[in-house]
């Protein structure tokens, strides 16, 4: 099922909740919103979800416009924190809940069928007559899921699916939602903060900001060519540091780093003038040098290797390398291999 919203406005008092969004999402597709807490993102799927109303703008899902349409007709699964299940119902009730309260329910046989079958999809067949307070907080997303599946849906909405479980249930519930949503040849749009969340997961991901959406991209094109300097920074960690850019090398104002040449630009500021130049964390060079430029402030090991902070100038930067002897307290010469630089002003 394929999603058009067209110049959505949304406003709470004063204050502008969505600004003129605009969205596309293709049928089967795989969309994240993320972005800072308070960018928009749940008013965004509320509005899809026909729990709330836009004051301007359209959506309409495959073609159909849907303002008009209550939330209960729109055929949209949703698994929203507010939505948690029903503490008295057993799993299996809470399951069959949505098919029972439709407007023409389907036959007793057909909804033990088709809940049973959604509980074994979602691998919690065994816990039917448990109550939600009686399984973990992984099995109860699952169940949430399983209830949000069993009208059916043309499009599945997410808010924060994962938002309350620890990191290892997380990613194995994340895996577990891709191959469901590729396998039932859903249409989904799911909210996140967590970037890593959207970036292995999505297609393509909407970057919000203040009720906007700044970029809207495939991962990877997000982490390539990031637009502008908020979405720069807003992914993958990279310092942020005062530049200088005269149309052939970038030069850093604040701390005493060596200049960049273009060449070692992913992305070149569009003028000469001030700058603001990002460097991520695999993006440095450190070597034990006569001359040095940094400080070791602290050192933890990672998947990858080991992670650095290091104060150069007035700035604290992060610097991830397969391995290094350096200790807190030693000094050492930073540079930079890589760096996105953006026009300032
Ligand atoms: N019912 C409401 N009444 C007043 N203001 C609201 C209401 N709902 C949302 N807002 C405001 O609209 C803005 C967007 O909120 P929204 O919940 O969509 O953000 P979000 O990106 O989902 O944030 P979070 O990541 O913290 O959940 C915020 O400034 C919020 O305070």
């Amino acid at each position: 099922m394929s999603v058009l919203v067209r110049g959505v406005e949304r406003r709470f008092g004063a204050s502008a909740a969505l600004r003129a969004v605009d969205l596309t999402v293709s049928a089967g597709e795989f969309v994240a919103l993320l972005g800072p807490s308070g960018s928009g993102k749940t008013t965004l799927l509320r509005i899809l979800a026909g729990l709330d109303i836009a004051d301007a703008g359209t959506v309409s899902i495959d073609g159909e416009d849907m303002t008009h349409i209550p939330a209960r007709l729109r055929r949209i699964g949703f698994v929203f924190q507010h939505y948690a299940l029903f503490r008295h119902m057993t799993i299996f009730e809470n399951v069959a809940f949505g098919l029972r309260i439709r407007r023409e329910p389907p036959r007793e046989a057909e909804i033990v069928q088709r809940v049973n079958g959604l509980l074994e999809r979602v691998q919690i067949a065994e816990l039917a007559r448990r109550r939600p307070d009686q399984i973990s907080g992984g099995q109860r997303q699952r169940a949430a899921l399983a209830r949000a599946l069993a009208i059916e849906p043309r499009l599945l909405l997410l808010d924060e699916p994962f938002g309350a479980l620890d990191a290892e249930v997380r990613k194995g519930l994340r895996r577990w939602l891709r191959d469901l949503h590729r396998d039932l040849g859903l249409t989904s749009l799911f909210v996140t903060h967590d970037q890593e969340e959207a970036m292995e997961l999505a297609d393509r991901v909407a970057i919000m900001r203040d009720g906007q959406i700044v970029q809207y991209d495939t991962p990877e094109a997000l982490m390539d060519r990031p637009v502008n300097a908020f979405v720069a920074g807003f992914l993958g960690d990279a310092a942020r540091l005062p530049a200088e850019w005269d149309g052939t090398s970038l030069h850093f104002s604040g701390a005493q780093l060596p200049s960049l040449p273009a060449s070692a630009l992913r992305l070149a500021p569009t003028r000469p003038g001030p700058a603001v130049a990002f460097i991520r964390p695999h993006e440095w060079s450190v070597t034990a040098q006569e001359e040095t430029n940094a400080t070791v402030r602290s050192r933890h090991p990672v998947s990858r290797g080991v992670r650095l902070e290091l104060s150069i100038g007035e700035y604290v930067v992060e610097v991830e390398l397969p391995a290094s002897p350096l200790r807190p307290g030693e000094r050492c010469q930073l540079g930079v291999t890589a760096a996105r630089a953006y026009d300032v002003g």
